[in-house]
């Protein structure tokens, strides 16, 4: 596996516990990654941490692996609590902790966004070990539950910022200010941050989280010893496509021979694109699914459910499948529309080419588009290819008189079910744009 560094011992050698190290084999994961070798020793000394490393190196056992050692020589009340931006990271994160703990009775509490409320103030009430949490929905059980559900917050040992970055910025400041708030203080708690792209802000708090009295911050960028910001066994190419063919190229390549069966990614920037495309390609039998925001949480979760166990080949997805999720099987990332932000970009294509396996991102190019390909080689510092399997403008053409018919179909069905209203009122509710 590419991103395993050689030579570099095993678990046992990290000092990670014995039945951990058991259970990692189990899911034969035998052999550190280089951020899990660099971060581990240093989060069982006691420090706090900024980790930084590639997409699907492993970032979640670097934090995960210590926390459960130190928790299982006393297993007892809340210990530690990971914050993540979306409910679907934070679904993956609090099984991976559950998987990893069952053979010590583990309890982890999720507590995300569109489930149940009260379910989840039981929970927290039977005090879990772990809790993973969307920020918002857990700053909304500190505001309004008592000491039985939200007081032992105040013991916990760990607070883990996963995908950091994106924690740091201004849609979280309230409510993480408000979760940071129930949690004991800085100086009495470890804080660990981990992302695959440090940002200044991330930078930041390197500086301001010396505290006297305690170990000094262990700060680790796996990029600073790379040149490149991305997966080596990660391909990246572009294709320009003019916006009023984009649905008949991305048909023409997710049916082509090189790519009909494998399991790709769909990222757009808005919730209408992404409903618009799902509509077309299942028209045009696809097994497609898609995940955004204005999906209610039960289709959001049957959705991602489908797409892990290949039911649905396609998944159309704004930029809440951009972060962490890891689906191993995953082959092709289409940057359907190319995000302003080249971090973004990095999140996108790094769901495919994890754990030192293969994968491909196309970025489809418009006239307006040229600058920001420009900005993400730069912030990659690698050039993009031109995508040349699919190129065929008779084929594209013959494609184009279906896939027009069906997103025609597609439009129709949604101006009749006012998808378009729907997502306005809730974007007018939310106060903002919603992805
Ligand atoms: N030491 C290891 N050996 C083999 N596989 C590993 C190892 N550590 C982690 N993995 C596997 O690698 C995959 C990616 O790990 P993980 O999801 O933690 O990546 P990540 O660095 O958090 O990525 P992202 O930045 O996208 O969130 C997972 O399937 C995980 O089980």
């Amino acid at each position: 596996m590419a991103s395993v560094s050689e030579n570099s011992g095993n678990f046992a050698d990290l000092k990670v516990s014995k039945w951990l190290v058991e259970a990692l084999h189990s899911m034969k994961i035998t052999q550190p990654t280089a951020i899990q070798k660099a971060c581990i020793p240093k989060i069982l000394e006691g420090r706090d941490c900024i980790g930084g490393a590639k997409t699907g190196s492993g970032k979640t056992i670097a934090f995960a692996a210590p926390m459960l050692t130190k928790w299982s020589e006393d297993p007892s009340g809340m210990f530690g609590i990971v914050l993540t931006p979306t409910r679907e990271l934070a679904m993956q994160i609090a099984e991976q902790f559950t998987a990893l703990g069952s053979s010590m009775n583990i309890r982890v509490a999720r507590v995300v966004g569109g489930e149940s409320i009260v379910d989840q103030a039981l929970e927290l009430q039977k005090k879990p070990h772990f809790i993973v949490a969307t920020p918002g929905r857990l700053a909304h059980h500190i505001m309004n539950s008592g000491d039985d559900t939200i007081g032992g917050l105040r013991r916990l040992k760990y607070l883990v910022l996963d995908e950091a970055d994106i924690l740091l910025t201004d849609t979280f400041t309230d409510d993480l200010a408000t979760c940071v708030g129930a949690l004991p203080p800085k100086s009495s708690r470890q804080n660990l941050l981990f992302t695959a792209t440090v940002t200044d802000q991330v930078k930041q708090l390197q500086h301001a989280a010396a505290t006297p009295g305690k170990p000094e911050l262990f700060s680790y960028e796996v990029e600073k010893m790379d040149d490149v910001a991305i997966p080596r066994t990660l391909k990246t190419t572009y294709l320009l496509v003019p916006e009023q063919v984009k649905e008949a190229y991305l048909y023409q390549i997710l049916t082509s021979s090189a790519y009909n069966e494998a399991s790709a990614i769909v990222f757009v920037n808005r919730t209408v694109t992404a409903e618009i495309l799902r509509r077309t390609l299942k028209d045009l039998d696809v097994r497609v699914a898609s995940l955004h925001s204005q999906m209610p949480q039960q289709e959001r979760t049957n959705s991602l459910h489908r797409f892990r166990a290949n039911a649905a080949r396609v998944l159309i997805a704004t930029d809440v499948a951009s972060r962490g999720l890891d689906i191993p099987t995953v082959q092709l990332v289409v940057n359907y529309d190319i995000s302003a932000n080249p971090d973004t970009f990095i999140h996108r294509a790094g769901r495919t080419a994890r754990a030192g396996r293969a994968g491909e991102s196309i970025c489809f190019v418009g006239q307006r588009d040229v600058s920001r390909i420009e900005a993400i080689e730069e912030r990659i510092n690698k050039k993009m290819t031109l995508f040349t399997d699919v190129h065929d403008t008779a084929v594209i053409r013959k494609a184009l008189n279906k896939v027009t018919a069906a997103k025609r179909q597609s439009l129709m069905a949604m101006e009749k079910e006012s998808f378009g209203e729907r997502r306005k009122i809730n974007d007018r509710k939310n106060g903002k744009r919603t992805v």
